[in-house]
């Protein structure tokens, strides 16, 4: 696959130098800047204001950031260390709320820390880069099958409509909704994709327009508003999107607009595709009700990419980050073990107990 794909890791480790070397998302597409993290406040800042972001690509970052951290501390009992990361652990845990690969990479460094305890701290540092290098290697296989199951679903020369971008630099490489896209343009299929600009940050004209036009994706970039027409005019054969967080139920948040494509989608009797790896499916969040969306500052709606105020200084906002898709207006969730269909409270439990 690697052929159609530009290969940009997003998040990288250079250990020598203690320093993870960071793709800067928001300066994209006009500058390809890397920025160097070395503290905690980096970190979090890093994704907190999105210069790493897409579910998959935070919990990467976390997971590098949990390590270099604690690597440095002085701790000399296990007791000692162990406070420390749960100290960074909570910092970091704070940075966004919804995407849940940022505390299921947490949890998991956490799980390794734990496992670890009779080891001297020199070895427990070892196994946190290890558990570290695991996250994003398995990511990358994990993206891998997704593509290979969603293009399952697809056939040459359809339009596909994506929101957002849940393409390689939202991940350790591939992405999710987008793996399929180069998976099939590996093989000649010849897609046609409609990318969604995604308001306010435009993650879609910015980033999958980018992504998708460097790799040679036939892809036209499109306002959120304009979904509709495309589908009433028949150009869209399937939705494929990425998400953030799948509860229990199948319901599926992911960045604010899709739900409102997912409306769309099922009005015009279009396939509507999320792709998830393991990792984004909380059983805890037995709902989308459960699930807490990130609200963001008004600067994004009212004045952000333009050199004059956008509305009257005065008028109140809402910009909530991200909003649920019914369980019930999506074909199929996507994973990395498989293609998982409604029922999904049962469907989705029997994929986990596998
Ligand atoms: C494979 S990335 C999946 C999702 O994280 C993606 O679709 C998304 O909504 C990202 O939101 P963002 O706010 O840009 O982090």
């Amino acid at each position: 696959m690697t052929e159609h794909v530009t290969v940009i890791e997003s998040v990288k480790l250079d250990d020598k130098n203690d320093t993870i070397i960071l793709l800067d998302q928001t300066q994209l597409p006009n500058k390809k800047v890397f920025l160097e993290l070395k503290t905690v406040d980096d970190v979090w800042d890093a994704i907190y204001h999105l210069k790493v972001r897409g579910a998959p690509a935070i919990g990467i970052a976390a997971a590098y950031g949990i390590y270099l951290v604690t690597k440095n501390s002085d701790a000399s009992s296990y007791e000692e260390f162990a406070q420390t990361f749960s100290k960074m652990k909570e910092k970091l845990a704070s940075s966004r709320p919804t995407a849940v690969n940022l505390f299921w990479a947490l949890d998991r460094m956490e799980a390794r820390l734990e496992k670890e305890k009779a080891q001297s701290i020199d070895v427990i540092k070892r196994a946190l880069k290890e558990e570290a290098d695991l996250i994003k290697k398995e990511d990358e296989e994990v993206c891998e099958s997704i593509g290979q199951y969603a293009l399952e679903l697809l056939e040459p020369g359809m339009g596909l409509l994506t929101h957002c971008n849940a393409g390689t630099i939202a991940t350790a490489k591939y992405g999710t909704a987008l793996a399929p896209i180069y998976l099939g343009q590996e093989k000649g299929y010849d897609f046609k994709v409609y990318a969604d600009e995604t308001r306010p940050l435009l993650q879609g004209a910015r980033l999958t327009a980018w992504e998708l036009d460097q790799a040679g994706v036939d892809v036209t970039l499109i306002c959120d508003n304009m979904a509709s027409i495309v589908m009433k005019q028949g150009k869209v054969q399937a939705v494929l999107v990425g998400c953030d967080r799948v509860a229990a139920n199948g319901d599926a948040a992911n960045k604010i607009g899709t739900s409102a494509v997912a409306i769309l989608a099922k009005h015009y009797g279009i396939p509507f595709y999320v792709c998830a790896p393991m990792s984004t499916i909380d059983s805890k969040s037995k709902t989308g009700d459960d699930i807490e969306i990130e609200l963001r500052s008004e600067e994004e709606i009212k004045t952000k990419w333009y050199s004059e105020p956008m509305a009257p200084e005065s008028v109140k906002t809402y910009n909530p980050a991200f909003d649920v898709t019914d369980s019930s207006l999506i074909t199929a969730i996507i994973t990395e073990k498989g293609i998982v269909y409604p029922d999904y409270e049962e469907n989705l439990a029997k994929i986990f107990a596998e």
